[in-house]
Order: structure tokens, then C-alpha cells, then sequence
């Protein structure tokens, strides 16, 4: 019985690892690159490339439907067209759930939120939330984020004191200053919770994600294997895993996934508190007839508490903690990397810095704060942040599984195939942007080419059901942060020759943390 179990496990790992992905796989016909490892494919290449890079250099060498392999003999599509991407995101995207693997990562570092959920569950929750994220409630907000961005600035101006001469300006590690400024401005808004981390280093909230993001980074690898292993993703998350964290120590190769769990444990921990206040408030809210609270929680706990037709959807308070881990884990370090990506594509172009810097000036001339409408209507700010988008999407690329076996784009999809969408090569496709698509030039966005479509040329927040909740808020933070640093400061290149690159694997954080050198305008 042994020896016939061994002999049927050995011959199905051969024909999975060696046979089906060289001779029985219908994607075998696809271009792509020539096969990698027989355990891990090419995902150890992924892994390890900049964020985005490796899906770009393949669709440039091997056309717009690349066929990979990951792990395990996993077939993986890479597509660029904007008919797969319309049957995968919009037309069919019930049958293409993101994979299990990235909702079981992305549930325990950003909860089990709207990003893990698919399907009418999806539907109903993303439903639930689209109010908290209305232009009403973006315009009522706005004003709050001047409270951090001021901040922001008093303290790159106590940085510039404290040089022998700060006309000359000092360098500065621009991703370190914006993944401050948008946790305080993301826990603000979206709890009415001053996480304080610009002027308190030390703030629980800023250490925890600043150790999970050291780890997230440097183990995707890792927590991408071990997630697949039955039920070891609820257990990560779980209380007896934290309690028993240390035990890790003695697996010299996971030893890492200690801090891990204990940044997870940290976050859902205060996630958890930030909630109970909530809570708290709404019952005396509900007592109060005066102004209600306008951060995105509390209106989600009150529609929650409202009364409703028997049938209305309504977020339990565990799946409300999972929110609050979404918006914390979504809403600050996406930010702060597009806006530190915008701050170095203009250190390097001085006649656009100097355009910007001319359209954003005259209106703070009339307020410290511009509102919503204010900064909509700054064309050439727009222009730069749409550009910076494309060229540096935050989030680089994404995933998605085929729920079902279908033709997409003339290649016949088997169930279970890895789909991958490379939103940078997308975002930089010469056939839509032209011969100039890896430049930097904001004024494309004032014309814009004849193939360019508006869901799938640009897919920095993608398309569909399942396209980022948080855009509009994005783009009008990124520009009250944008405009309040060019009217008090100048950025240009750390050193001559600096060269920023991004890091590895998932998010598109630079490596170095962006060092620039800032010069005061007004002091
Ligand atoms: C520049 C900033 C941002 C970028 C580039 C960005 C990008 C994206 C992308 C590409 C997705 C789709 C992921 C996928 O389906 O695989 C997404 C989804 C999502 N984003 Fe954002 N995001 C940003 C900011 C935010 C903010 C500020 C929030 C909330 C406060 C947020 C909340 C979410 C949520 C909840 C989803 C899941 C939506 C769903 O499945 O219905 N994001 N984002």
C-alpha cells in the first residue's frame, strides 16, 4: 500500500512539475520565457525583479499574451489587451476572482476586507461602503488633510534649521516624510484617530507597519509558500500563533515570520481599539442632535447601526475591524509612494517643477487650504499626477484566477490558470502612449492619443467591480500634499547621477527611501 502510494505521489509530481507544463499544457503554445525550475518555475525571477519590471521586459521581447510558470507547475498568463482585460475585470469578473494565495496574504497584513471578499459578498459590502467614499464626503474631508500637511511642513522646516545654512537646503528621505504625512492623514480621515507618527517616531501605528513592511517585502517569497499549506494563513493570524511566535527561532529560514506576526498582532490590535471608540461614539452620537463625525468609520458604524429593510446588508463589528486593517493597510503607503515617485520625476525635470509650482502658487496666495473644488480644477496638477501614476503604479502589477475554463484573447484558459495584469507595462504600452511612453511628460494628459481608452490604458487603479474604492480620494490628497510642498519647497536629485529604483517584488516603494534635496521657498 506504502509502495504504492510513493509510486503514485513520485509519477503525479513528474507529470506535474516536469511533463504538464512542457508537453500537456494548452498554454505550451503561448510565447513566453523558456521554462524555469521544475519546483519553483519562474516565480524566483518575479520575486526577485523590481516591482512590475520582469512583466514588462517579457511583453516587450514576447508580445501582448506571455505565457509563465510559477510554482508547483502553475501555468501564468500575462495579458496586456484591453479585450482580456475587459472579460477578466469587467464583463466575467465573478469567474475571475483574485487567487486564493493573494487574498490569504493580503487578509492577514490588510484584513479580510473588501480586497479578500469577491462575488455577491463583494457586491454587497462594496455597497455598503461606496458612501464613505462619495465626492460629498471626499469634499467635507478635505479640510482635514491640511491638519497633517501642515505639520508636514513645519517639520521639513525645523530639518532645514537645523542646518549651518538652511537657504542651501538639506537632503531629505522624501518616502520616509510621505509615508508619515498619509498614515496621519489615512487615520484621520478614515477613524478620527491622530496617529501623531510626524512628530512621534516612536507611535506604536508607524513601527508596527514599518517593521511589516520590512518584512512583507523581504519574505513574500516565503509567505507566498508557506499560505499555501492548508489552514496557515488563519493560523498566522490567529492569538496562538502570536503566543507561540518565538518558536519560529528555532526554523532558522522562518525565523523572520516572528516579527511578522507580531507586527499583524500589533496593528489588528489598535485596528481593534480605533473601532471600540467608534463604537463608543456612535451610541453617543445617536443620544447628540450636533454635528456628526465626518472620518469614513464612524459613518460606516452608524449606517451600520441604522435601522433597515429586513434584507439591507450590514458589516458585523469583526468585519468592521477587517475594514479598518483595509483602509490603514490600502490608504497610506500607495500614497505615499505615488507621491514620492511625483516628487522625484520633478527634482529631475526643473522647467515642469518650476510650471507647477507657477499654477499652484496664485491660489495659495488666496488660502493656506485650498478645497476639493480648488484643487480639482489645477489642470497642470492633475496632468503631473496622472503621469506620475502611469509611470510609477504604485501598485505595479495584480492577480486574478480563472474560475472556470474559457477563451480569453484566442488562447484556451484551463481553470485554476494564474492570471497576471501588469498594470506598469500597461501604463508604459508604446502601441497606446506612443514612442515616448517611458518619458515623463504631464502635457500628453492635455491630448491624448487616439488608441488611449479610459478603463484600460491607464490601470493604475484598474477597472471594474473590484477597481480601487480609494481613487478619488487618492488623487485629491496627492494633490493638497503636491501643491502645499512646491509652494514651500524646491526638490531636486540627492547627488548628480542619483538614479531611484524600486524595490523588489510586490509595491512600487523606492529602495533607498528617495533621498532629495529640499530647499525652502518661504520659511
Ligand atoms: C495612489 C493610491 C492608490 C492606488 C494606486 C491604489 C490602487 C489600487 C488597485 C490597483 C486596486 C485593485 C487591486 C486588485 O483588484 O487586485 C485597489 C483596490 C482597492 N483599494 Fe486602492 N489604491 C490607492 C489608494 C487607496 C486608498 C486611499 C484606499 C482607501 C482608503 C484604497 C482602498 C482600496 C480598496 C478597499 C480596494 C479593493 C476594492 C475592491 O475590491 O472592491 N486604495 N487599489
Amino acid at each position: 500500500m506504502l509502495f504504492f502510494g510513493t509510486v503514485s505521489c513520485t509519477a503525479y509530481a513528474i507529470y506535474r512539475l516536469i511533463l504538464y507544463p512542457r508537453y500537456f499544457s494548452p498554454l505550451r503554445i503561448v510565447p513566453g520565457p523558456p521554462l524555469a525550475g521544475y519546483l519553483f518555475g519562474h516565480f524566483p525571477k518575479i520575486i526577485r525583479s523590481q516591482a512590475g519590471a520582469i512583466q514588462k521586459e517579457w511583453v516587450d521581447k514576447y508580445g501582448p499574451t506571455v505565457r509563465a510558470v510559477g510554482p508547483l507547475g502553475q501555468d501564468r498568463l500575462i495579458l496586456l489587451r484591453p479585450q482580456a482585460l475587459h472579460k477578466i475585470l469587467v464583463s466575467d469578473w465573478m469567474d475571475y476572482p483574485r487567487s486564493k494565495v493573494m487574498t490569504d496574504i493580503l487578509g492577514l497584513a490588510a484584513g479580510h476586507g473588501l480586497f479578500t471578499v469577491t462575488g455577491t459578498p463583494h457586491k454587497q459590502m462594496r455597497k455598503a461602503m461606496n458612501p464613505a467614499f462619495s465626492i460629498a464626503n471626499l469634499m467635507n474631508q478635505t479640510d482635514m488633510y491640511y491638519d497633517s500637511i501642515e505639520i508636514l511642513v513645519q517639520s521639513l522646516n525645523s530639518e532645514l534649521r537645523k542646518q549651518s545654512d538652511p537657504c542651501k537646503g538639506a537632503v531629505m528621505h522624501i518616502f520616509e516624510w510621505m509615508s508619515k504625512v498619509t498614515l496621519d492623514i489615512i487615520c484621520d480621515t478614515a477613524f478620527g484617530y491622530k496617529s501623531n507618527s510626524l512628530l512621534n517616531p516612536h507611535n506604536e501605528l508607524t513601527e508596527a507597519y514599518a517593521e511589516l513592511g520590512v518584512r512583507y517585502e523581504t519574505n513574500m517569497g516565503k509567505l507566498a509558500e508557506l499560505v499555501r499549506i492548508p489552514g496557515m494563513a488563519r493560523l498566522l493570524g490567529s492569538e496562538l500563533c502570536y503566543r507561540l511566535r518565538r518558536l519560529f527561532r528555532l526554523f532558522p529560514p522562518l525565523a523572520s515570520v516572528e516579527s511578522f506576526v507580531d507586527s499583524i498582532h500589533r496593528i489588528r490590535r489598535i485596528a481593534k481599539q480605533l473601532l471600540a471608540e467608534k463604537l463608543a461614539d456612535a451610541t453617543l452620537d445617536a443620544e447628540d442632535t450636533g454635528p456628526k463625525k465626518k472620518d469614513i468609520m464612524s459613518l460606516l458604524v452608524r449606517a451600520a447601526r441604522q435601522e433597515h429593510a429586513e434584507d439591507a446588508y450590514r458589516l458585523s463589528d469583526d468585519a468592521l475591524v477587517d475594514q479598518v486593517l483595509t483602509f490603514l493597510g490600502a490608504g497610506h503607503e500607495t500614497i505615499a509612494s505615488g507621491l514620492s515617485w511625483t516628487l522625484w520625476l520633478l527634482a529631475n525635470d526643473a522647467p515642469a517643477q518650476h510650471k507647477l509650482r507657477d499654477e499652484v502658487s496664485p491660489v495659495f496666495a488666496d488660502t493656506e487650504r485650498p478645497d476639493y473644488r480648488v484643487l480639482k480644477d489645477l489642470k497642470f496638477l492633475d496632468c503631473v499626477i496622472m503621469e506620475s501614476l502611469r509611470l510609477f503604479p504604485p501598485a505595479p502589477t495584480t492577480q486574478r484566477e480563472a474560475g472556470k475554463s474559457d477563451w480569453i484573447d484566442g488562447v484556451y484558459v484551463p481553470k485554476g490558470t494564474h492570471l497576471s495584469i501588469p498594470i506598469r507595462a500597461i501604463n508604459m504600452n508604446r502601441d497606446i502612449w506612443g514612442p515616448d511612453a517611458e518619458e515623463f511628460r504631464p502635457e500628453r494628459w492635455l491630448a491624448l492619443p487616439k488608441a488611449y481608452d479610459p478603463n484600460f490604458s491607464m490601470m493604475a487603479f484598474i477597472a471594474g467591480p473590484h477597481a480601487c474604492i480609494g481613487k478619488t480620494m487618492s488623487i485629491s490628497e496627492m494633490k493638497a500634499v503636491l501643491a502645499t510642498m512646491l509652494v514651500n519647497f524646491e526638490f531636486a536629485p540627492a547627488y548628480a547621477g542619483q538614479v531611484a529604483v524600486p524595490k523588489s517584488a510586490i509595491t512600487m516603494k523606492p529602495a533607498d527611501n528617495l533621498p532629495l534635496l529640499v530647499t525652502p521657498i518661504r520659511m
